[in-house]
Order: C-alpha cells, then structure tokens, then sequence
C-alpha cells in the first residue's frame, strides 16, 4: 500500500490533541483480508483511556458548542476538501484494511465525503420556533441546542460513511464525539481524524479510541457525562448497548441489521429489475445493511428473471480489491464465510437448486464464488438470517398480496425494494411495506440527502437528510413572561 500522503498512515488514537498509544503499550495489528498480511497496527486500549477521551470531549464541549453555526460549517467544509483531496489514499487504505475492489472503496471515500458536505450546509439551519402566544404578557419560543458529548460505535462494512454520517452532524450541531470504530478497520477512521485535525477540529471534538470494544462501550454507554450513542451494527449488539446505556438515560440512534425483500413484479423492465438486483445484492461483496437479502419474483417472470440475474452474477470479477476490474473482494473474515457456507448449505439441504457459485472460490482464503439459488423457500436459513455475502436466493409468489406479506415476514425493518411499471401498484405496495426505506425501481437508495434507518428490529432514529442533525439537538422551550 503507497499512499501519497504517508501522514494518513496514522497507528495511534486520538485523545484530545494528543496521539497517544496504549497506557499498557498493548497494540492489536489490522489485517489485509485478501491476504492475510498484516498492513498496520494501532493501540488496544480500554476503560481508562475512554475516560480521558471522555474528559477531553466534555473539556471541549463548550468552547465549541459557542462557535457560531457559521463557524462550525466552514470548519465541516474544509474538512470535506480535505477528505476529497485525499480521496485516492484513502480508498488505498480502505481497501487495505477492509477488501473492497478500489472502485467501490474510491465511491464510498466520495459518500463519506457528502455526509460532512451535507452537514457543513445542515448546521446552520437549525432553525427554531416562535409560536403564538396564548397571552399578552408572555411569548413562547424554543431553541435548538446541541445535546453535549456523544459517543459513536461503528461496523467494518463501510469504514468511512459510517463514521462520517455520525460525527458530521454532531460537530455541525455543536456536540464533541467519542469514536471507537471496528477492530477491522481503525486506520481508515484515524485517517479521517487526522484530516479533521488538519481542517481546524479543535482538540477533544473527535476523539478516537481503539481497542477493546466491551471495555470501551461498558466506559461509554455508563457515563453520565456521554449524553447520546450513536450506534451502527448487529442488531445483537445494539440491544445490549441500549440496555447497557439504560441506566443514564441516553439519546440514542441505532442503525442496525437488515432482511431486505427485492420484489419484481409481473410489470416489471426485467433487465432493469436484473440491474438494480446486483447494485443492491452484491454491493461491497453483499456485505452491507440494505443488501437484498431475499429476492421475489413473481411466478410468471421467474425463469426470465433467474436467467438474466445468473447470467449477471457469473460475470461477476472475484479478486482482490487492488486487482483491475475486481467487482466481488474477500468476505471480512472466516466467520463472515462459514456463515455463507451454512446458509448455502441449508439452503441447497432444504430443496433450493444451485444457478451458478455455491462454493468457496479458487482464490482461496475468505473469497467465495457469487451464487444464485433457486427455488428458495421461507423457511431456509438465508429467509430468517441476513447472510452478508454474495448469495443471492430466489422466492417465487403468485400475487401482490402474498408478495407483502412475504416481504414484511422479518423481524428487521430497514429497507426493501420492488420492480413495477404500475403506478397504482407502486403506491400500495410502498406503503404496506413494513421498512424504513423503499427503493423503487432502483437497487440503490443511500444518499446523504435521504433519511437512513429502519423500523422494528433495524433500529431507532435516522441519519443524513434534514432529520439527521436532530438526532444530535435538544428541543429548548423558552416562555418569556412580564410583557
Ligand atoms: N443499519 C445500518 O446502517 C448498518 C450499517 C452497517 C452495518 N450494519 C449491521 O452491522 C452488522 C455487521 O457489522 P459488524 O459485524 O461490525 O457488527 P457488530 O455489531 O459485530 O460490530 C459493530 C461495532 O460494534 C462493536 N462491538 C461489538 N460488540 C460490542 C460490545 N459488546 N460493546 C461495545 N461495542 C461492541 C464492534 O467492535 C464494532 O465497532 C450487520 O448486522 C449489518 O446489518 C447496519
Ligand atoms: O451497511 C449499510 C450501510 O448503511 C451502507 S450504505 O449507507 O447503504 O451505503
């Protein structure tokens, strides 16, 4: 990995303005998962260096929660020219660290990127309110007020948008952040943090803390002093992190798993159906939250639509992220594939018949072959779980009732998307499906401009869009009396 710019490299946290290793000097190494080589290694840290994150975070509070909005945007917006001039060895060491081919990598530098742009715009639109008074002697106004120092816990899967979508709108909003990003993948978050340092951050408003996570999270989710988590994961790991920040009453944004349905109705352009099938099923290896997870497709379309999908996925370039023209890297890690293989293999036990893959690929390592299966049913493994790998299974239904009620059969709630040219249609189904986010003709729904989340068992509260930033303000009524 040559990056232009060696000063990304960086392998320690951050704590106030202070790069700083382990109290122990214990070091946890970063892994290229293509090969195995280790590409780094950062501190591992725990319980005390949180608290002097956490210190150093609420030492920073008011300072810069007293910069004007206008302050804070300019400081947002530098930060995301850096990040932009920096694009290049930044998906360098996002694919280091995570697998994902380099063009997927350079697109997400650019998505992350848009999460500090949007929010340098957002913070300084939060508006307030003056409402009507009921009585002349008083007038009735509320405010909008950063919430204080947060803390955000983030996934592997995309180790800058995921970070970004979290710390723009709390900076924009005034608040200072505790980050403990993935194991996985730490070097692509310092990175970010050094390039806010350099856009003018000040010391203690992004603090950034690796090592180990139920140490970590225990300090941050008990503190008092840490108002709001904000959380992206399993939604195992989200139940036990709200339940752990019980006791002090957090705010809290949870952006959790998904069972995602991909509908395609008898109406549909099937090519284009075959189309947003792959942007949304085989995306970062099918590794992501929005993943189709479960594809349906009307009986009288089917063996059209499995053949162009199959056609599709056996094109598909397997190879490490580096390589030109690689469009499926390696999965995280051996967990990550013996899920697949258990999911593949109950599937194929349980009567599903095999288009194309279904076995680990010749690459060896975490690469496996992109599958089709067809004739999947509801009651294989790959129906109930979120696979997070490249295994696409097919589901046959009769009408658009048994296509709902197919769909909203999860426990998750995050995003689902369906293929109709029926205007009428497009409207029923869209509002009886029981998710956060519909796409609709189109396999790809994440923009900074959009709110993201989910219902049910997919979380709490919404990031990006206008909604984003409220997630990190607080609603302060003021009656002003004696008039
Ligand atoms: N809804 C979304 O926006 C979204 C986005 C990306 C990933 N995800 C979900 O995340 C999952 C895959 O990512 P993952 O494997 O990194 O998830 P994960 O829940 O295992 O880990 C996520 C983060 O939580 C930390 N963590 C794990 N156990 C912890 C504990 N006990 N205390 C404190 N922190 C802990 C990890 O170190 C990591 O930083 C999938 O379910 C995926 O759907 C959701
Ligand atoms: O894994 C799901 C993330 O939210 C990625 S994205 O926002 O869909 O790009």
């Amino acid at each position: 990995m040559q990056l232009q710019n060696p000063q990304l490299l960086r392998q320690q946290a951050l704590i106030g303005n202070e790069w700083q290793d382990a109290d122990n000097q214990s070091r946890f190494d970063v892994a290229n998962p293509a090969s195995g080589a280790v590409i780094g290694s950062v501190p591992n840290m725990g319980a005390a260096e949180t608290r002097r994150a956490i210190a150093s975070a609420d030492a920073a509070w008011p300072a810069w929660r007293q910069r004007t909005a206008k302050e804070r945007s300019v400081i947002l917006r530098k930060w995301f020219d850096l990040v932009m001039a920096n694009q290049e060895d930044l998906a360098q060491l996002m694919t280091a660290e995570q697998g994902k081919p380099l063009a997927e990598a350079r697109g997400e530098v650019a998505y992350a990127a848009s999460f500090i742009e949007w929010f340098a715009e957002e913070a300084r639109r939060s508006y307030g309110d003056v409402v009507p008074s009921p009585a002349n002697d008083r007038r009735i106004v509320v405010i909008k007020q950063a919430v204080g120092v947060t803390a955000a816990i983030t996934p592997w899967n995309f180790p800058l948008a995921m970070i970004t979508r979290k710390a723009a709108p709390a900076l924009a909003a005034g608040c200072t952040m505790i980050l403990k990003p993935a194991e996985q993948t730490p070097l692509s978050a310092l990175a970010l943090a050094y390039l806010a340092q350099q856009a003018g951050v000040p010391g203690g408003v992004l603090n950034v803390v690796t090592g180990d996570a139920v140490q970590i999270g225990g300090e941050l989710t008990s503190s008092d002093v840490v108002r709001k988590l904000s959380f992206t994961g399993s939604t195992a790991v989200g139940r036990l992190l709200a339940s752990q920040s019980a006791n002090s009453l957090k705010k809290l944004s949870l952006e959790l798993g998904g069972n995602a349905p991909f509908v395609v109705f008898d109406d549909a352009d099937l090519d284009a159906a075959a189309d947003g099938a792959m942007a949304s099923k085989f995306r970062n290896t099918g590794q992501t939250c929005v993943c189709a997870n479960r594809i349906l497709v009307q009986a009288s379309v089917y063996d059209a639509f499995a053949a162009k999908l199959t056609a599709r996925v056996a094109a598909l370039k397997v190879a490490a992220g580096t390589e030109d023209g690689a469009t499926q890297g390696p999965l995280i890690d051996s967990d990550a594939l013996h899920k697949v293989e258990e999911h593949v293999a109950d599937a194929l036990a349980k009567g599903a018949k095999l288009a194309t893959g279904g076995a680990r690929h010749a690459l060896g390592g975490t690469f496996y072959e992109p599958t089709v299966l067809l004739n999947a049913t509801p009651d294989m493994q790959l129906a109930q779980e979120e696979t997070f790998g490249p295994v696409a299974g097919l589901f046959r239904f009769n009408t658009e009732e048994e296509a709902i009620a197919l769909a909203n059969a999860t426990e998750f709630g995050l995003s689902a998307y369906f293929y109709s040219r029926d205007v009428a249609r497009v409207w029923r189904v869209a509002e009886a499906l029981e998710v956060g986010m519909v796409g609709i003709n189109t396999g790809v729904i994440s923009h900074a401009e959009a709110p993201f989340g989910g219902v049910k068992q997919s979380g709490l509260g919404r990031e990006g869009g206008k909604y984003g930033i409220d997630e990190y303000l607080e609603l302060k009524y003021l009656c002003m009396g004696g008039l």
